[in-house]
């Protein structure tokens, strides 16, 4: 994966947001942390073209944001801080097929693929289930499931464990452990993110502290402080 900001500026309604970044990123896993307001899910954002830079550019595996938008979010998923709201079909197998539309895989494809991704994150059993229904933990997989499922070179996922308890944390922390996707992750969960290739800390719309994991989660402890 190859991500770049070039003097990237984020504003919303006239208001910096993020301040002009220059950054590369090309380590397999990366953890974004940072006090509530920094800036983490508009960096987020910016990297698959959901937010576009006001000035400078973001480009990932050499293709612009803004010029080539379909093409980043071809490569890019993004799961979001709510997993509910990611899945759109009440069925979760509909729902996964649909993220697979746009391959025109036959009808047998379309299914082996489902069954494949539901089977690597040990949803098999909730495939005819109503997403509704399902817990935190299991939306948290089956939003997982129904991003990786168009197989993107990178996934961003914001606060994947953020309202989970105990037991559906440690599940979806492993889960995202065994991934073998580059991975872009926001958390206030520092557990998660202590063993990753690079943390990145945002302060106030800055990146404030970037390095590794220890490094860095100790000067955003001081931050915090
Ligand atoms: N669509 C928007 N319109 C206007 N302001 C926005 C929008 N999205 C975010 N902001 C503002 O941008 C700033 C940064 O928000 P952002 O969501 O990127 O922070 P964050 O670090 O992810 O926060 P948290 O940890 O609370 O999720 C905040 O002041 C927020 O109110």
């Amino acid at each position: 994966m190859d991500i770049r900001f070039e003097q990237a500026e984020a504003r919303f309604e006239g208001r910096t947001v993020v301040h002009p970044l220059t950054l590369s990123l090309r380590e397999r896993r990366i953890g974004v942390i940072g006090l509530n307001g920094s800036g983490k899910t508009t960096f987020a954002r910016m990297i698959n073209g959901l937010v576009l830079p006001a000035e400078g550019h973001v480009t990932v595996n050499g293709l612009d944001t803004v010029k080539d938008g379909d093409k980043v979010r071809g490569q890019t998923g993004f799961i979001f801080q709510n997993p509910q709201n990611q899945i759109i079909l009440p069925i979760l197998k509909e729902d996964i097929a649909l993220g697979l539309k746009s391959q025109k895989l036959s009808k047998p494809d379309t299914a082996a693929a489902v069954e494949a991704v539901l089977a690597r994150f040990g949803i098999a059993h909730l495939g005819e289930r109503r997403a509704h229904e399902l817990s935190g933990g299991e939306l948290q997989l089956a939003a997982l499931a129904s991003v990786l499922v168009t197989r993107p070179d990178i996934l961003i996922m914001d606060e994947p464990t953020n309202q989970l308890d105990l037991r559906n944390r440690d599940l979806v922390e492993r889960t995202i452990h065994r991934l073998d996707e580059n991975v872009v992750v926001i958390s206030h969960d520092l557990g998660l993110i202590a063993d990753f290739d690079r943390v990145l800390c945002f302060h106030e719309g800055r990146l404030a502290y970037d390095g590794a994991p220890a490094e860095v989660i100790a000067r955003y402890r001081e931050l915090a402080a």
